[in-house]
């Protein structure tokens, strides 16, 4: 068994990042901007914002997280992201989800302009996406493809697996791994709540991308030997024993699931840590008008 170390690979990705931020500000005598909004004070979202302004600053790029209260209305922050549109000094613009109930994430995803769109997840992005068109992919699925190329898996020919339908990883998971590219050409079954024998389908795989946010749930006996396994989940629960205050568990039961496979991610230090490589990756290629000149 191997291990995909997401901390080894953010960091040497970062450093190319780096590099091109140096470049770009060389030439365009700016650096590439991301803009993050968080609305409320859930602690993984207060988190993740964070580690995206942190990593923003160790490439060298401006980063400016605007923060509302729980209250805002849908209008307001939709008001808001047309203003950002147009804003010539912002090339990257997300929003961080979850959002509270009052709030339609469908709205505000096409509320943002498709070209500012780091996170891809605008329907224009998705379906160049589906078509194999420059597009923006959206921040998890991305990491995971650089994992996969990073460590050489050859995927074409496999059967993966996808467990989740989310809009943020197993859907658009689902249609990067069916695509004529590598990593890619796979035959994908996409699972979820409603699919009858979830056992018998993962059993099947070589590859299985566990994004369901439920502890531990793909367990020893529902892996094939040599499967590669990508484990997405971040599942938080309170800890006394951690100086965080909290512990971490993914959707892959870690200690049972490993000996049987070839590779497998760790939680943490495994996809999340490439999640913020994807939307850094994004944002950069924003800023060059390298999707949409
Ligand atoms: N607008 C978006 N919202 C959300 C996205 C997204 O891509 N865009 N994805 C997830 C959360 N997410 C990014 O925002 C994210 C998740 C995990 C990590 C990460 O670095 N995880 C670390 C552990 C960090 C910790 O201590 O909690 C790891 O796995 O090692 C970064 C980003 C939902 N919302």
């Amino acid at each position: 068994m191997q291990l995909l170390d997401g901390k080894l690979v953010s960091e040497k990705i970062k450093q190319d990042i780096a590099a091109e931020a140096a470049e770009f500000l060389a030439s365009n005598g700016r650096k590439p901007h991301l803009v993050a909004i968080l609305v409320g004070h859930d602690g993984g979202s207060e988190t993740y914002v964070a580690s995206k302004m942190r990593n923003c600053k160790q490439v060298g790029f401006d980063s400016t997280n605007i923060r509302y209260e729980d209250d805002i209305s849908q209008e307001e922050l939709i008001q808001k992201i047309e203003e950002l549109n147009q804003d010539d000094r912002i090339d990257g613009l997300i929003v961080q989800l979850p959002l509270p109930k009052h709030i339609d994430p469908e709205k505000i995803t096409e509320a943002i302009d498709y070209r500012k769109d780091v996170d891809g997840f605008h329907p224009i992005n998705l379906g160049r996406m589906q078509r194999n068109l420059p597009c923006f992919i959206p921040a998890t699925p991305y990491g995971i493809l650089l994992m996969l190329d990073h460590y050489m898996i050859q995927t074409t020919g496999m059967h993966a697996v996808v467990v989740g339908r989310s809009n943020i990883v197993g859907s658009p998971m689902s249609i990067l791994l069916a695509r004529n590219t590598q990593p890619g050409n796979c035959t994908v079954t996409l699972t979820h709540s409603r699919t009858k024998n979830v056992k018998e389908e993962v059993l099947r795989a070589d590859l299985i991308i566990a994004a369901i946010g439920k502890k531990n749930f793909i367990t020893a006996d529902m892996v094939k030997e040599g499967a590669v396994v990508i484990d997405v989940g971040i599942n938080r629960e309170v800890s006394t024993l951690t100086k965080s205050g909290y512990k971490l568990y993914g959707d892959v039961d870690f200690e049972s699931v490993a000996p049987k496979a070839s590779y497998i991610t760790p939680v943490p230090g495994g996809v999340g840590l490439m999640t913020i490589v994807g939307l850094l990756k994004n944002t950069l290629a924003a800023a060059k008008h390298a999707i949409y000149p």
